[in-house]
């Protein structure tokens, strides 16, 4: 079974206006890894998907949803996969890329058929998963912890220490749109993405993940000008429109998951904020 629920654009003139229930639904994505069930996102920021998967007792196929109306899901799109649970497989057609905690498979356009699957019920894999439209085929490709990029960024001194690692970036794997890679806060510091930035020619999603149970991250969103928050749980996502920033702050360190397409890629390609100017 595969579910599925739309996100349509907002834009920055009626996000100034949205309660915090509606802000939570427009943007925050719960229900992401659910036990042998694929929950989609199909999102109309560059048609950016989202979704997590946890195959317990059998392997869980890709299975098409019906706004895409294509006869297999990767018929027009590129999907990544980063796993931040137990050992799994990914099965890709023929061919078996075995994925331990923190690696990622990219899969590219045209492959008909791709199952997940936990090596233990006990200890399953956690996948999650961002697909993007594609406009070409390129070869399916594991990234494992020896050919992420690795980039040490912030300080203690203010609380923005992490380590920050590219997956999915096209220095490490062809793609046609879909970048992806992993931030971890190191302990003692609490912000992500601080100085904060905006990329208006690329949207992007964060999901938070390794959120001690009784703790959480508020998540800020907005024009620089006029930032709104979100408070965010374990294995929870939002979505950045691509003219707001994307920062956050936990009550304890945690690890997060970026996923961005768009115009460009470009990681690099970023207007930073003064910090003291936002607003
Ligand atoms: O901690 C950070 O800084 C990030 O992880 C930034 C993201 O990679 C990002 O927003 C890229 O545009
Ligand atoms: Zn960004």
């Amino acid at each position: 079974m595969q579910n599925y629920n739309i996100r349509y654009a907002s834009s920055p003139e009626a996000v100034k206006k949205y309660d915090t229930q509606k802000l939570r639904d427009e943007f925050l994505i719960q229900n992401l890894m659910n036990k042998d069930v694929i929950n989609w996102t199909y999102t109309h920021y560059d048609r950016f998907m989202v979704a997590g998967v946890v195959p317990v007792n059998k392997a869980v196929e890709l299975l098409t949803i019906d706004p895409l109306k294509a006869s297999f899901f990767l018929e027009r799109r590129e999907l990544g996969v980063i796993n931040i649970g137990g050992s799994g497989l990914v099965k890709v057609n023929d061919e078996e890329y075995q994925l331990d905690n923190k690696e990622a498979l990219y899969i590219g356009q045209g492959n008909k058929n791709v199952r997940f699957k936990s090596l233990s019920s006990s200890n399953p894999a956690k996948f999650y998963l961002n697909s993007t439209p594609a406009h070409k085929a390129f070869p399916n490709k594991k990234i494992g912890k020896e050919d992420v990029e690795v980039i040490e960024l912030g300080a203690p001194e203010t609380a923005n220490a992490r380590t920050l690692r590219k997956y999915i970036v096209n220095s490490v794997v062809d793609v046609c749109q879909l970048q992806m890679g992993m931030t971890t806060i190191k302990t003692g510091s609490s912000w992500n993405t601080m100085p904060a930035h905006v990329h208006d020619r690329r949207m992007e999603v964060y999901f938070y993940f390794e959120v001690p149970g009784t703790q959480a991250v508020c998540h800020f969103m907005g024009q620089p000008n006029e930032t709104r928050h979100i408070w965010m749980g374990n294995d929870e996502a939002v979505i950045s429109p691509p003219w707001s920033i994307h920062a956050g702050s936990g009550t304890s360190n945690y690890s997060f998951i970026w996923g961005m397409a768009g115009e460009n890629l470009d990681y690099g390609d970023m207007d930073v904020c003064k910090i003291n100017e936002l607003r």
